[in-house]
């Protein structure tokens, strides 16, 4: 492959090798000047986006959440759950400032050269919490994902301060933080319709005892429609809040079909969805959705999602409110680490991580 002969990277194992081992991420491979795709990075053809059916007719739902005590913001939230699985807020009350920071912190820490970034590989990092990476599972893929990642699991604000990366710590401590009261009201509200009346510690810790926040970084693509971003996945948090910036390639599956709906880029807005918990604690009733991102062949683009999720030591099922009513659970009780093992030890393959939890 020419492209590949030009950068001195001979062979698919000279590829993974520069961008998985030595740390250099997809966007060292691809400031090289690449002319055409890393064979590693070719996806099968159904598993390309642009073999897909996607229609512009329907989108998934823009809630104006600034009053929170609007009966009909409560409804748009969990109809848009129960339907889509994913749905975007505005008027959320996280500052204009806190997101415009973080989305630069992002472009800070991917911009450190590679001996820096390095460092915050699994095995120098100094820390399990902090983790940066590229693709998904490189080990179990078949074809890698166009993306590298900074993963931040927040244990503490001290822990964070001492061990996240400087360029982007207290950025995304921020939006940590400033995050938290509409995560609590959107689970709130989400609870309610699940005969959850008040959210106590314990279903706090829940629901919302741990987070995770990642810098996801997507570099500017030479054959995009030959590759994916991120590969169609079901996220395992029980909700995740998403900043995206004005790019755009991230894709929703339509629940009743095949076919694939653009989340459009909005300013100021966070995109909301379900993740698999959340599914799991509500017996199917609210959604987690397949979803996946495009490669970009003209920009660089980044995205910072909080996944917020139970305890790694949490047992997750359908909770008692749920089945109080009768129904008869669809999924049984799991140790939560358990699970996201499970899904992270295999590539990403739709909503299969479910099956584990299946009855
Ligand atoms: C995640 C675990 C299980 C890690 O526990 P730990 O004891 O540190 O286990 P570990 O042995 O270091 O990790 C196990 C494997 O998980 C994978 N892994 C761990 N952390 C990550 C990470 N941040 N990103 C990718 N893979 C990871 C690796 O494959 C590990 O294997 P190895 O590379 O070490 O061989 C623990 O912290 C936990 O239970 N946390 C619960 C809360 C949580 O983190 N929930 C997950 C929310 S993330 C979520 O919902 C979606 C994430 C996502 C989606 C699409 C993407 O493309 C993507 O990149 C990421
Ligand atoms: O980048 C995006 O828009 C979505 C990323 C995503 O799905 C994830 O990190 O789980
Ligand atoms: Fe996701």
């Amino acid at each position: 492959m020419a492209s590949t002969i030009s950068t001195g990277l001979f062979n698919s194992w000279d590829v993974t090798n520069f961008v998985v081992n030595q740390g250099h991420g997809v966007k060292g491979l691809a400031e090289m000047g690449l002319e055409t795709l890393p064979k590693p990075y070719v996806q099968p053809l159904e598993e390309r986006i642009t073999m897909s059916k996607t229609t512009h007719e329907e989108s998934i739902p823009i809630i104006d959440v600034s009053n929170w005590n609007d009966p009909n913001v409560a409804d748009s939230i969990c109809n848009a759950a129960e339907k889509w699985g994913f749905f975007q807020i505005v008027n959320h009350g996280v500052p204009i400032h806190v997101l415009e920071n973080v989305k630069d912190a992002a472009h800070g820490f991917f911009g450190l050269p590679a001996e820096e970034k390095r460092m915050y590989l699994k095995d120098h990092s100094p820390t399990n919490n902090v983790r940066f990476g590229t693709s998904f599972s490189p080990q179990a893929e078949k074809a890698l994902e166009w993306k590298d990642y900074l993963s931040l699991f927040y244990v503490s604000d001290d822990e964070a301060t001492a061990f996240w990366p400087p360029v982007c710590k207290d950025e995304a401590l921020e939006f940590v933080k400033k995050s938290e009261l509409v995560i609590r009201r959107l689970l709130e509200v989400l609870m309610k319709r699940l005969n959850v009346k008040e959210i106590d510690k314990t279903k706090e810790l829940l629901l919302m005892g741990s987070k995770r926040i990642n810098l996801n970084y997507y570099p500017k693509c030479p054959n995009p429609n030959l590759t994916v971003g991120v590969g169609r996945h079901s996220d395992v948090s029980a909700l995740t809040l998403l900043l995206q910036d004005d790019i755009g390639g991230l894709y929703v599956r339509k629940m009743d079909g095949n076919s694939w709906i653009h989340v459009p880029p909005i300013s100021e807005s966070l995109v909301i969805n379900v993740g698999d918990a959340l599914q799991i604690m509500s017996n199917g009733r609210y959604k987690s959705i397949e979803h996946r991102v495009t490669a970009n062949g003209s920009k660089n683009r980044v995205s910072v999602p909080i996944f917020v999720n139970p305890r790694p030591f949490d047992v997750i099922g359908p909770l008692l409110e749920v089945l109080e009513n009768g129904e008869k659970p669809m999924y049984k009780q799991v140790l939560y680490s358990d699970y996201v093992k499970h899904f992270f030890k295999k590539a990403h393959d739709g909503k299969d991580t479910l099956e584990f939890a299946k009855i």
